[in-house]
């Protein structure tokens, strides 16, 4: 795409309020947990997680991996590769990942099936963004921010070409011919 612009989806205030109340609900829940291991697939996760990890009033540790499907492109590669790994054993802990958008859902199949296989006690998913319309693998998150059909998004950590992580909204991208 040569020429676009990004119009204003979800709000920074909208966000700063479903992150609190999302804190609020994951506080609640993990409440009996020595320790809940929350761990972002950077880089898209960074700004989302760092904003929960502050809502959340439990004992965290936080790990990150990487893994690649989308290059600079706006669609997938269908390869889901492990770039980074994360750095601790994750076996018989409370297991949250931290992701800024479900779209197709094959980064995040292979994802937890990968920490699945590293047997924790409890693996669940927090995802900021659930774009249902363009979905391939059966994933459905424990925790959802918002939820919206299609349309190609950027900000708040998430990019287009590596660009627009710094928005503090979401955008959508519209061509301009
Ligand atoms: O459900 P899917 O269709 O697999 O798409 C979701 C993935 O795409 C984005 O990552 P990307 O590959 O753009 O890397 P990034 O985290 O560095 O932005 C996003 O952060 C998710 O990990
Ligand atoms: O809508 C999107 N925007 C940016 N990156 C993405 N990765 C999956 N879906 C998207």
């Amino acid at each position: 795409m040569n020429n676009y612009e990004i119009e204003v989806f979800i709000s920074k205030d909208e966000i700063a309020e479903k992150v609190k109340k999302l804190g609020k609900i994951i506080t609640d829940e993990y409440k009996n947990t020595k320790e809940l291991v929350v761990i972002g697939l950077l880089r898209g996760s960074v700004i989302f997680l760092s904003d929960l990890v502050r809502e959340l009033d439990l004992p965290v540790s936080i790990d990150f991996m990487t893994v690649s499907s989308y290059g600079n492109e706006m669609e997938s590669t269908r390869e889901v590769k492990i770039i980074k790994d994360l750095d601790e054993n994750i076996m018989g802990k409370d297991v949250l990942i931290v992701e800024d958008i479900l779209d197709s859902g094959l980064t995040l199949k292979k994802v937890m099936g990968i920490l699945e296989s590293r047997s924790p006690n409890s693996l669940k998913l927090s995802v900021l963004l659930n774009k249902t319309g363009r979905r391939e693998a059966d994933i459905s998150p424990d925790y959802i921010g918002f939820e919206f059909e299609d349309g190609f998004v950027v900000g708040y950590g998430i990019d287009y070409a590596q660009k627009h992580r710094n928005l503090p909204y979401i955008g959508i991208v519209k061509e301009v011919k």
